[in-house]
């Protein structure tokens, strides 16, 4: 049910308001396009793109902001209020964050350099959100290749897609916390001047520079470009899953391919961020257009 022309007579100008708001961020600070990237995919693999990672904790509420793989990481809520307001102030109550989420992502990736696509709306805002299904939907940085290719494909998403949207790595940050396991005991499959490099912000001990950052491509951090393949087949992927989609397994092809040819990651790119946006929607008279991101109305 979802379309690119959903809104095109209750609110035209939304995605002229989307852009301007979403380039205006990423100009005060560039790393905000992968924080806004980042947000829609913990959107979308936990009950469907539906808004549920922007509500709000309360005493009486428990939503995902606070659950593992968003907790002390995942940022942007404040960019995704102010896109909010510009577009409620354009046209009110029409808009849902569930798609706002969706034209930032696409918006941001383009801003950096990235490739284009038209993006389907018409989703609606859940009521609910789920700490447990961010703790378990969202895959962990220690996932092996086939706890993965698994996720994704419950979720629709064959390995190719697997490997195209982990190209969303070239740009953005990481804690500590992330990768220290792989910088300091995963010798074998990490070029080990890449590992000394990155233990320099990153010490051995649990608890010490946890949040310290490193970028996931260590050359281009905040452009989109197939710069993150290139560092995986060097063995220079940052994060444990990052690697595993070049270890000798059945993805490596596909991570070479891309590695060389960066016209075919864009497209395949491309083409997965609009699978990943299809899941499970909510449309018609399910959820609502919330008024405020954060909260139900
Ligand atoms: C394949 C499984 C994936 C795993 C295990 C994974 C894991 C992670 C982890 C651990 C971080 C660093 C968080 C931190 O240390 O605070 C991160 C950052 C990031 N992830 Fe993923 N991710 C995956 C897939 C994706 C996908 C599909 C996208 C988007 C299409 C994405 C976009 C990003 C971006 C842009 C960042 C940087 C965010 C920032 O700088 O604020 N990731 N990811
Ligand atoms: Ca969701
Ligand atoms: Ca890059």
């Amino acid at each position: 049910q979802l379309s690119t022309n959903f809104y095109s007579s209750s609110c035209p100008k939304l995605f002229s308001t989307v852009k301007s708001s979403v380039q205006s961020a990423i100009s005060k600070e560039a790393r905000m396009g992968a924080s806004l990237l980042r947000l829609f995919f913990h959107d979308c693999f936990v009950n469907g793109c539906d808004g549920s990672v922007l509500l709000d904790d309360t005493s009486s509420f428990t939503g995902e902001k606070n659950a593992n793989p968003n907790r002390n990481s995942a940022r942007g809520f404040d960019v995704i209020d102010n896109i909010k307001s510009a577009v409620e102030a354009a046209c009110p109550g029409v808009v849902s964050c569930a798609d706002i989420l969706a034209i930032s992502a696409r918006d941001s990736v383009v801003s950096l350099g990235g490739p284009t696509w038209n993006v389907k709306v018409g989703r609606r805002d859940a009521k609910t959100a789920s700490q447990s299904a961010a703790n378990t939907g969202i895959p962990a940085p220690t996932s092996s290749l086939s706890q993965l290719t698994s996720r994704f494909s419950a979720l629709g998403l064959s390995s190719k897609d697997l490997v195209a949207l982990s190209g969303a790595h070239t740009i953005g940050q990481a804690r500590c916390t992330s990768f220290r396991a792989r910088i300091y005991n995963e010798t074998s499959t990490i070029e080990s001047s890449f590992a000394t490099s990155r233990k320099s912000n990153c010490p051995s001990t649990s608890g010490s520079g946890d949040n310290n950052l490193a970028p996931l491509d260590l050359q281009t951090p905040t452009s989109f470009d197939n710069n993150y393949f290139k560092n995986l087949v060097q063995n220079k992927g940052l994060l444990h899953s990052d690697q595993q989609l070049f270890n000798g397994g059945s993805t490596d092809s596909t991570v070479r391919g891309y590695s060389t040819n960066p016209s075919s990651f864009s497209s395949d790119f491309a083409s997965a961020m609009v699978k990943m946006g299809d899941i499970s929607p909510l449309t018609g008279s399910n959820g609502e257009i919330r008024k405020n991101c954060r909260k139900t109305n």
